[in-house]
């Protein structure tokens, strides 16, 4: 049987003046799956990911998350279920890990009015302060960051980053977003990301993940789109994605022309 489709965009477009960073692009990320998002510097993949989660405004096209149509602002959109890592990652650089997760569980919370209610009230229990204590230290384990009192700006950017994606995990996304997640990670903090995406996958989740390594990409993900130009070249097997003709024509057609001149 094939998994229900979590986030299904149509068309999508967006145009800066004279160009077309995104043309009328497809994609579908389907629950319990790892959606790879490739192509070279300029291809419109974080465009994309920015017209999902709102961060700039398409030009044309339409999104739905669980069959709903998915619009409005970035904040609105995180509380419909979508969760996003940044290229540069947006933490409070003056708490300590710990706080940073309490951060992301608590906007999950606040992602419906019965759950603010709720928030105020457990606010007030310690018992529920000790199950955030409990919750933000197995999200530590799941990203395999120790010693979570440490303050953030203290962490290298590797390991910023993995709190990046936990704190992203705090908030039980349907669809979660990592934009250049590797980048800067050294071995241990790009084994913490992929156990993170793949407890994420397995919890019925679905991932878009967006890198410049095709051949680490290639390696975790279930399925690879292709962009070049703004427009999708390949969608399918990542196996069958590097093999294939249109990923030699993206990534080394220039050089051919370049030997052949
Ligand atoms: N704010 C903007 N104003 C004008 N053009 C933009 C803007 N943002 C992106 N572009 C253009 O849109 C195209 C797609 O850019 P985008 O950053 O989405 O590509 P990318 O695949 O994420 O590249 P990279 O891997 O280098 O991050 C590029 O031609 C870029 O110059």
């Amino acid at each position: 049987m094939t998994a229900e489709v979590l986030l299904e965009g149509r068309g999508l477009t967006k145009r800066y003046g004279g160009v077309v960073a995104v043309d009328d692009v497809d994609v579908d990320v389907r629950a319990g799956e790892v959606l790879g998002l490739v192509g070279p510097n300029g291809a419109g993949k974080t465009t994309l990911v920015d017209l999902i989660t709102g961060a700039q405004p398409a030009s044309g096209g339409s999104i739905s998350l669980q069959g709903r149509p998915l619009a409005g602002s970035p904040a609105r959109r995180a509380r419909s279920g979508l969760a996003r890592t940044f290229q540069h990652p947006l933490l409070a650089l003056d708490l300590t890990v710990r706080d940073n997760l309490l951060v992301g569980l608590s906007a999950h919370r606040l992602r419906s009015f019965r759950g603010l209610v709720a928030q105020m009230v457990r606010g007030m229990l310690r018992s529920e302060q000790r199950r955030d204590h409990e919750a933000a230290e197995v999200l530590a384990a799941t990203i395999r960051l120790d010693r979570t009192d440490r303050l953030t700006r203290d962490l290298t950017l590797g390991e910023q980053r993995l709190l990046e994606v936990g704190r992203a995990l705090a908030q039980d996304p349907v669809v979660l977003l990592l934009d250049e997640p590797f980048a800067g990670s050294d071995s241990e903090g790009v084994e913490g990301i992929i156990d993170a995406l793949r407890t994420v996958r397995d919890q019925g989740h679905g991932v878009v993940l967006v890198d410049h390594n095709v051949d680490l990409v290639a390696s975790v993900v279930d399925r690879i789109v292709l962009l070049d130009q703004g427009r999708v070249r390949f969608d399918g097997d990542p196996s069958a994605c590097l093999a294939s003709p249109e990923m030699q024509d993206v990534y080394f057609g220039a050089q051919e022309v370049l030997d052949d001149a």
